[in-house]
């Protein structure tokens, strides 16, 4: 039988989108299927909103502490209404330029919900009935790739149901800043948005279960964070176990919580749950009747659909663990043309490791060499400062005894940090003792994230401090933060007194 299409991507988020457009690119004849808008997740509903928001809060917070240049506003005032049309303006640019990409590329859009038949075949159940009537067609292809995405999870806490009680995606749908907001979950939602609202006026508080705020990253960072959101207000209790969410009587909801052993509690106007997110299999094993009942990205999407769904995959040759599908390096799941990719499989749920992965299968598919090494991955927090990691911290190489050398800078003495009063931070490289290759990186400064993608390169490729540093980086810059860490490595800072002899 002849295959409609040499490639079917299922989702059009960041991971779909682009291995659409990279499959179209290496010649395959490629159609992709999208039920909501595309872009998904990232564009719509988290990367793009957030650093918008963050944006028009942290410019907020700068005017209002303007008078450290000697620049006093009379009056400064924020209109909701219209920080939320610039985000949305901005998602939607970008939506349409996606749009544009994919027909420029020769991609079929197929607007509506995909489901993985047997045989590589796919049922699109329309979003809207097409031209001659159907709301529904079957089409199959040589290769598939599942690119479903994931949706917030909730707490299987009592009173998670309360309204009020909302996701990420309910929080982006606030017509007004709220007075009060608890965030369950200090991880990288819980910071983002505690930087957006209590820059806005909201009085914030995070409540997390692991003793340090973004329990991943590096030490230093956590604490740097915690002191950083303390002193503009935000209420931080961590090591602190939610127990239940009940209804105030005086208005808004009250979080109980358990905290060193002893029974808390906390009020407050909303309730954020910013604790993970969860493969959004079911959707693409289940036709969308058997739970059309039910809102796709709710915690009402039982046990029993996502039984359901694992048991499908597995027919199909598909292995699950906890709704995440199981794939090889280059995204290959165990049956035979099909692969998956993003925030649905195992592994790292970031917009940027989607991509890497999707353009990883598109190429594979199309019997290309892939290039880029899905180990190495940047993880960036748009607070203020930026934070930003990749490869190892001082602690893995402790952990795993790897001999390494460390090369920190404060940047303190750095002319574009002090032109712009940046909060005090660092750069830190982490380089193997013998070899001198470049391990790993942290930051906690001014346009860390888009600095790492530098460390990241070099970790890629081996590279050494001395092999950085044969380029010059100019002068008044961020970046020079960075030279000045390598040349540490190499002896010593230049604009860093010398570290005492032991
Ligand atoms: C608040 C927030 C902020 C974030 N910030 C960042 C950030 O700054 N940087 C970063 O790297 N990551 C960030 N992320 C994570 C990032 O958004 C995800 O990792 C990324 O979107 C995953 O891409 P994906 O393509 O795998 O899935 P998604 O973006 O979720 O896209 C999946 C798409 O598939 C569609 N779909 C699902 N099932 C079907 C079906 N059966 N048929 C048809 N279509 C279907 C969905 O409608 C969706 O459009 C953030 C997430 C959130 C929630
Ligand atoms: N800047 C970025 O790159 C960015 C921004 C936002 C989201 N994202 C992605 O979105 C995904 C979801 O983000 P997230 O912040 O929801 O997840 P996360 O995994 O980063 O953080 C969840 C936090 O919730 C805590 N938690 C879990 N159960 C709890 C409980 N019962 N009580 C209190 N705390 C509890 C965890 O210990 C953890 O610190 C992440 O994978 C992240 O990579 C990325």
């Amino acid at each position: 039988m002849m295959s409609n299409f040499d490639l079917i991507v299922i989702g059009g988020g960041p991971g779909g989108y682009v291995a659409a457009i990279k499959g179209a690119q290496l010649g395959l004849n490629t159609a992709i299927i999208e039920k909501d808008r595309f872009g998904g997740t990232c564009l719509n509903r988290g990367c793009i909103p957030t650093k918008a928001m963050l944006h028009a809060a942290d410019l907020y917070r700068e005017i209002l502490e303007g008078g450290r240049f000697g620049i006093h506003a009379e009056k400064v005032t924020v209109n909701y209404g219209e920080v939320l049309d610039y985000k949305q303006e901005t998602i939607d640019k970008l939506v349409s330029g996606v749009e544009q990409l994919l027909k420029a590329n020769g991609v079929t859009m197929l607007k509506g919900t995909g489901t993985l038949l047997a045989d590589r075949q796919v049922k699109v159940t329309f979003a809207e009935p097409a031209e001659d009537g159907a709301t529904e067609s079957y089409y199959d292809a040589e290769h598939i790739i599942l690119a479903g995405g994931s949706y917030p999870a909730k707490l299987p806490v009592e009173g998670m149901e309360l309204q009020g009680v909302l996701t990420s995606d309910g929080l982006f749908a606030l017509k007004e800043i709220p007075e009060s907001l608890t965030i369950i979950g200090g991880g990288v939602i819980g910071v983002e948005f505690a930087e957006v609202f209590s820059a806005l006026g909201c009085k914030v508080t995070i409540l997390e279960a692991l003793p340090k705020l973004l329990a991943n990253l590096d030490k230093e960072i956590s604490q740097n964070l915690k002191m950083i959101l303390k002193k503009r207000g935000v209420d931080i209790h961590t090591g602190a176990s939610l127990a239940k969410i009940e209804k105030d009587p005086a208005g808004g909801l009250i979080c109980h919580y358990t905290e060193k052993d002893k029974d808390q509690s906390i009020s407050s106007q909303y309730v954020l749950c910013a604790v993970g997110r969860k493969p959004n299999a079911a959707g693409l094993f289940l036709d969308p009747e058997e739970f059309a009942d039910i809102a796709e990205n709710s915690a009402a999407l039982t046990t029993k659909h996502l039984e359901a769904a694992a048991q499908t995959a597995h027919a199909l040759g598909i292995t699950m663990e906890r709704g995440f599908i199981e794939t090889d390096i280059y995204g290959q799941t165990g049956a035979p043309g099909i692969y998956a990719i993003g925030d649905i499989v195992k592994g790292i749920q970031l917009a940027h490791v989607a991509s890497a992965q999707g353009i990883t299968a598109a190429e594979k598919i199309a019997g290309h060499t892939p290039n880029v090494d899905l180990a190495i991955v940047p993880s960036c927090i748009y607070t203020s400062p930026e934070i930003a990691s990749v490869g190892i911290t001082e602690e893995d190489a402790k952990a795993s005894a790897t001999p390494v050398k460390v090369g920190k800078y404060i940047t303190s003495a750095n002319g574009k940090s002090l032109i712009s009063k940046e909060e005090r931070g660092f750069v830190k490289i982490i380089a193997h003792a013998d070899t001198g290759e470049i391990l790993g990186a942290q930051m906690m400064c001014a346009r860390a994230t888009d600095m790492i993608g530098e460390m990241a390169t070099a970790i890629a490729n081996k590279l050494t401090p001395s092999q950085l540093l044969k380029g010059m980086r100019a002068h008044p810059t961020y970046n020079e933060a960075v030279g000045e860490a390598l040349e540490e490595l190499e002896g010593g800072a230049i604009h860093m007194a010398p570290k005492k002899k032991k």
